[in-house]
């Protein structure tokens, strides 16, 4: 049996806790859903390592990549690249595991476009005023880049209407419990048993 996987995308604003909810998430025992690792030009931060938190490149390197056809989505965010690697995602797709991307917003509506029957969850801030303590709290982005990181954010929320699941991030252990729900009850959808079904009569 190797039905094609299903592709996850976690997406919402900046500073909404995507990156803690992920992590979160593949902390879990038994858990089968391979992570992407993005594609990056901005610097490293303290604490990150090149091929587990992003890839980081340089734009030399990453605008080649884009060139080349090699980038399933590219996004370009506060200055700098973001983008999720296709060979990976397909490889990974077809061996039957799951996919999860965690991107910011104009990926994903680009991941939609190509791949229309992708999952789409957005994880919301439980408010704005905790949004914007939050990107102040992790405290890596100058007063600038915040406002300008908020005034993004609002544009983003408007595109909730584009994605399948809303998932509040009030406490993390609620957001994680939240998309596991998502990812079950995406695999007992009739479309997706049915293929693995139809997979199997074919060797009968
Ligand atoms: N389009 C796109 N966005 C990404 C990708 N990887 C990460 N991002 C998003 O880019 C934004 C900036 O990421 P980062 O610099 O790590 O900052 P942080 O997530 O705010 O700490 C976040 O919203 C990430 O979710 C990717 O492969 N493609
Ligand atoms: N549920 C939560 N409650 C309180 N703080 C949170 C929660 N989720 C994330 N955070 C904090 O918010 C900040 C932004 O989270 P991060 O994962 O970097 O966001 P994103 O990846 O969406 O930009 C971090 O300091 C993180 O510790």
């Amino acid at each position: 049996m190797s039905t094609r996987g299903l592709l996850f995308i976690l997406s919402g604003p900046s500073g909404v806790g995507k990156g803690t909810v992920r992590k979160a998430l593949f902390e879990k025992e038994g858990n089968e859903l391979k992570y992407s690792v993005s594609m990056t030009t901005r610097n490293r931060r303290d604490g990150e390592v090149d091929g587990v938190d992003y890839y980081f490149r340089s734009r030399e390197e990453f605008e080649q990549l884009i060139e080349e056809g090699k980038m399933l989505e590219h996004a370009e965010y506060v200055g700098n690249y973001y983008g999720t690697p296709l060979d990976y995602v397909n490889k990974t797709l077809d061996e039957g595991y799951d996919v999860f991307l965690e991107i910011e917003v104009q990926g994903a509506m680009k991941v939609k476009e190509k791949v229309p029957n992708g999952i789409f969850i957005f994880l919301t801030p439980p408010d704005l005023g905790e949004l914007k303590a939050r990107i102040i709290g992790r405290g890596t982005d100058e007063m600038s880049v915040i406002d300008e990181r908020m005034e993004v954010a609002k544009q983003e929320i408007e595109m909730m209407s584009h994605y399948d699941y809303a998932v509040v991030n009030d406490k993390i252990e609620l957001a994680v419990e939240r998309i596991q729900c998502v990812i079950e009850s995406e695999h007992l959808k009739v479309s997706n048993v049915l293929e693995h079904y139809q997979e199997m009569m074919k060797e009968w």
